[in-house]
């Protein structure tokens, strides 16, 4: 017998990376090749965006996935949201060259806000929320807290391209192939401040950090690589990284829904007190998932230069909170 449908509410789906995610999602690689999707998509209410969204839909509609079992349009969060099992919030202001993504705080801190009230409002109990929209910690965390009903562990952040980033470096750096690297992980924020790990990293059961051996490539070229890529790519492209972050996005949803076979995968997930990260702090995490849940990976030894890094992406965290802090 068919697998009943879920409902998978996807918000900015008139987007670039809307379109790069919606239909991987229809055609079940995200969730498997044996599971219909609903797909609530939410774009503002705006004649423009609305649209736009009515042509993505004659693309899904074109592609006859056997997968897709229903879309619904909207400009309200609560239709979006209704009964969701999975949302992608996707939807916020992109950062153009030269900015931050701090700059972008102010400007999507409401937008979090009412859809943290939405989702607690209207979403499954279990719905599994995942933020990408910048600054996605922070947003995750404003979601989060404007969702009081909803347990804190569905809400997380997108540190699933940092990850992915870090991992081709190294593969591209070692001369290995990028999916025989485990143990990696990403520490902290999706910005700058990031601090990708690759201490605990092994290729074929040999360490990555020993295959390297060099703290100044390390410090001076890898870290400010993986963490100014989304700069480099908006510098190159003249538009943010778009197919690359709906694939994030698909790894991160599929790994925590159908399991990551033991992998480490990173997770912006809310902290519970773990390696001296305050609770409640979005933070990237090394995680395993199993059974629709994520799990941390505790007792990894922190040496001075990883502390160092990870009280800086900390102290931005902190940071963002605080700018926050009057519209919670
Ligand atoms: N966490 C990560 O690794 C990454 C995050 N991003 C972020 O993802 C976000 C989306 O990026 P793009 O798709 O390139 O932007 P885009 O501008 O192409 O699309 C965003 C869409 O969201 C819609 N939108 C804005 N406010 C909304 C709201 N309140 N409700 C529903 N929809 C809304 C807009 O109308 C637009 O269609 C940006 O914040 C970007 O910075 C991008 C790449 C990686
Ligand atoms: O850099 C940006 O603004 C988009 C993004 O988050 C990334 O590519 O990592």
């Amino acid at each position: 017998m068919s697998k009943k449908p879920v409902r998978v509410a996807v918000t900015g789906a008139a987007g670039q990376i809307g379109y790069a995610l919606l239909f991987r999602i229809a055609s079940g690689e995200m969730l498997g090749k044996d599971q219909p999707v609903i797909l609530q998509l939410l774009e503002i209410p705006d004649e423009k965006a609305q649209k736009a969204l009515k042509g993505v839909i004659m693309e899904l509609e074109d592609c006859a996935f056997p997968l897709l079992a229903g879309v619904i349009p909207t400009g309200d969060p609560l239709v979006a949201f209704k009964d969701a099992d999975y949302a992608l919030l996707v939807g916020a202001r992109p950062r153009g060259p030269g900015m931050e993504r701090a700059d972008l705080l102010a400007a999507n801190a409401q937008i979090f806000t009412a859809q943290g009230k939405a989702l607690d409002q209207v979403a499954s109990r279990n719905v599994k929320v995942l933020v990408v929209g910048n600054p996605a910690n922070t947003n995750a965390y404003i979601a989060m807290k404007s969702a009081p009903s909803l347990p804190r562990k569905n809400f997380t952040a997108m540190l699933r391209l940092d990850h992915n980033r870090a991992a081709s470096q190294i593969a591209a750096k070692t001369g290995t192939a990028v999916g025989d690297i485990e143990k990696l992980t990403v520490w902290g924020n999706h910005s700058p401040t990031m601090y990708a790990d690759y201490r605990f990293a092994t290729v074929g059961g040999k360490s990555v950090k020993d295959m390297i051996n060099d703290q100044v490539w390390n410090a001076d070229v890898f870290l400010p690589t993986v963490g100014k890529r989304g700069a480099a790519i908006i510098d190159a492209r003249g538009l943010s990284s778009a197919a690359s972050a709906a694939n994030a996005a698909i790894d991160h949803m599929r790994d925590w829904a159908l399991g990551s076979n033991g992998k480490w995968v990173t997770m912006g997930i809310p902290s519970d007190g773990q390696y001296g990260i305050p609770k409640d702090v979005i933070f990237g995490f090394p995680v395993t998932t199993e059974d629709g849940e994520y799990k941390l990976v505790e007792g990894l030894e922190i040496d001075a230069f990883s502390q160092e890094r990870i009280n800086k992406t900390l102290k931005e965290l902190q940071d963002e909170q605080a700018g926050v802090a009057h519209l919670l």
